[in-house]
């Protein structure tokens, strides 16, 4: 038997020697193995090690090398390391807002542009660093006018554009709790998650564009404010022009009084925002991340892992309900001037946001796999077309990118144009496994697991596995792990949804191959949350909507990864007595979800079942329905013993039978 270790594949990119050098992370290690013990050879790996097996002196030097302005210093890095429940920095007192805003204080930097505004009408509008600065300033202290105090929710319903940054950083200037759904989201959706978190103000814009066409949301932002009795103010944010209601605030009255911010002085566990994830039952996870621990994890993975800062410019195509916004705002934290698009990826046409990086001078461009695989398909030729010259790193995330995905971005996107393919999520509101500047890029494989980030493949029993397929787990506490969820005193929830399966260790409900040469791949869901285009959906919603429809008596939605790349959603439904699936039925289905939740979660397909199966406790069966549709036979996908009716599953057994 042959003891050979697997030769890796031939990377398709290799950075250049002189930009590998002069990358941050390069200079970040050589520095580090002087002031705080980490090695000072073997490279990304050897610095990998370190992060992981001396967690302290690594987060430590994270905040040296970014200077971290503690207003009282922290005791310990880390108090407890439990998780869930481990304290960061304890003792420490920041604000996340005065690090974004860090810039304009630079007499030389003061009057570059902080923010970059596209829209589909207009080519790029940039904001300065001062007058960003003194936006957010104003903004603060008409917050603090209007009773806004630490620990108060603040809300947003708008768009990808610099009325949303500059009122998220005002919030956290407060030290209020930012959270944010984009306008896309139908009424019902936002208040699913805002009426959990009761925000004492809501900034609404009157609409939005998007796709060529303007879409007025007066009446569902008049539905929200009925929705959420605890707001007490309303900013009128006039993106169509239309005035602000009698009893709204007027959005530029508000930013307009140039007072210089003033930043709550807050404890590094102090919540900065909450964010929703979609889980298969019940409302949408409230997801709590702190000022400080957001603070350290973007600074890490904006400035060592996308090696951003001053001169860069950073598009992520994105929209304020996804937490890719978050991330791009941090991008501020470098000194790093973002790129905010406000408008359809795919108009005038797919190569749109190909033209949006042209216009900005983008220098990493990061956007989904699935649009990398539309360019694909479209036939377009970005390098081409446009000048991209300045792209050194295209990124993507939303799902793992196809090897077609990879190949077709070498070819076309420049040369010579690192790919990062990157996965996280909103869990910790980061990327787990990734981009590193100074290591090749392999077709199909994510270059490394970041940076303090303990990530391993484990099968059942929890052994961990190289190269076979295993459960991502992370097995150390990283800083942007939330807090808590909200509304979830006993840390229930919290518990349940990454710790049930490997006690004190986080699963994050990816299947994996870590590779023996270091990279990563990712396979998809191991639980049965929707990703589509990288938003997470919750089936709930579509069954809370779908149901109320009174032809469906039950139904089952399942987000199936395909091998080409793509995701296919079919919603099965099981009909009320005396109702036909005709496209009559098709059609109201499809427009009551578009209604209520968004485009996003309409169906690819509706399919008739004679009945939806459960498990013995009355659970709709989602997980092993996926596998059946991946091909799995049914006595591998399934413990006959754990569902009502065995014989329903044989439809989907059989269903992807006929598919391939
Ligand atoms: C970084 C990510 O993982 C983003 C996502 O797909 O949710």
């Amino acid at each position: 038997m042959s003891t050979a270790v697997p030769q890796p594949p031939q990377p398709l990119w290799e950075p250049d020697p002189a930009r590998a050098e002069g990358a941050a992370i390069t200079r970040f290690q050589s520095w580090a193995a002087q002031a705080h013990g980490a090695p000072a050879d073997g490279g990304y790996p050897a610095l990998h090690r370190w992060s992981v097996e001396s967690l302290d002196a690594f987060w430590a030097a994270v905040a040296d090398w970014f200077g971290v302005r503690f207003s009282t210093p922290y005791e310990r890095v880390l108090g407890d390391r439990a998780m869930p429940g481990a304290r960061w920095f304890p003792g420490a007192v920041l604000n996340y807002a005065e690090h974004a805003l860090r810039t304009a204080e630079d007499p030389l930097r003061s009057g570059d542009a902080a923010l970059l505004h596209v829209d589909e009408t207009h080519g790029p509008e940039p904001m300065t660093w001062a007058e960003l600065r003194l936006q957010v300033g104003s903004l603060a202290e008409a917050l603090r006018a209007l009773g806004v105090r630490p620990g108060d929710r603040v809300s947003g319903y708008l768009p990808n554009v610099p009325q949303a940054v500059v009122a998220f950083l005002a919030s956290a200037a407060v030290g209020a709790v930012w959270t944010s759904c984009a306008p896309d989201f139908g009424a019902q959706g936002v208040l699913d998650r805002f009426q959990q978190v009761e925000p004492v103000v809501l900034f609404a814009v009157d609409g939005y564009r998007y796709g060529g066409k303007e879409h007025d949301r007066r009446e569902t932002v008049a539905e929200l404010r009925e929705g959420l009795p605890t707001v007490r103010a309303v900013v009128h944010v006039p993106l169509l022009g239309s005035p602000a209601p009698a009893d709204a605030l007027d959005w530029s009255e508000l930013t307009s009084a140039g007072t210089e911010p003033v930043f709550e002085q807050l404890p590094f566990d102090h919540p900065l925002w909450v964010l929703y994830s979609s889980g298969t039952t019940g409302l949408p996870k409230a997801i709590v991340q702190s000022q400080g621990g957001i603070l350290l994890e973007h600074f890490k993975q904006i400035g060592l892992h996308c090696d951003l800062g001053p001169g860069d410019r950073f598009f992520w195509y994105t929209s304020t309900g996804w937490m890719m916004w978050n991330f791009l705002v941090s991008g501020l934290l470098t000194g790093t001037a973002i790129v905010l698009y406000d408008g359809s990826p795919g108009f005038p046409d797919t190569a749109a946001q190909w033209r949006v990086a042209e216009a900005t001078g983008a220098t990493v461009f990061g956007t989904s796999a699935a649009y990398v695989m539309a360019c694909r398909k479209a036939g377009l030729h970005p390098a081409r077309d446009f000048d991209l010259s300045r792209v050194r790193c295209v990124a993507t995330t939303g799902s793992p990118l196809p090897p077609d995905g990879f190949r077709w971005l070498h070819e076309e996107a420049g040369e010579p144009v690192w790919i990062a393919s990157v996965s996280g999520g909103t869990d910790i509101c980061s990327v787990l496994a990734g981009g590193v500047p100074t290591l090749p890029v392999r077709i199909g494989e994510l270059q490394a697991p970041a940076l303090g980030t303990d990530l391993h493949a484990w099968d059942p029993s929890g052994l961990p596995l190289v190269d076979e397929v295993g459960e991502l787990v992370v097995t150390s506490p990283m800083p942007s792990m939330p807090i808590r969820f909200w509304n979830d005193p006993e840390g229930t929830r919290y518990h349940d949804s990454y710790f049930d399966t490997y006690p004190g260790v986080w699963r994050h409900g990816d299947w994996i191959t870590l590779t023996s040469h270091g990279s990563v791949v990712i396979h998809g869901r191991s639980d049965s949350t929707l990703n589509r285009q990288g938003v997470r959906m919750g089936s709930a919603d579509i069954y809370e909507t779908v149901e109320r429809l009174p032809e469906i008596r039950e139904s089952l939605v399942i987000g199936v990864e395909q091998p080409d790349g793509g995701y296919w959603m079919p919603l099965f439904v099981h009909l009320a007595d005396g109702a036909t699936l005709d496209d009559t039925l098709r059609d109201r289905v499809r427009s009551t979800i578009r209604a209520h939740l968004s485009p996003r979660h309409v169906p690819d397909d509706i399919i008739e079942v004679p009945a939806i199966p459960h498990t013995l406790t009355g659970k709709r069966i989602e997980v092993p329905v996926k596998r059946l549709l991946q091909g799995v036979p049914l006595d591998k996908a399934v413990n006959p013993g754990s569902v009502d009716d065995i014989g329903l599953l044989r439809h989907y057994e059989e269903l992807a039978r006929t598919r391939r």
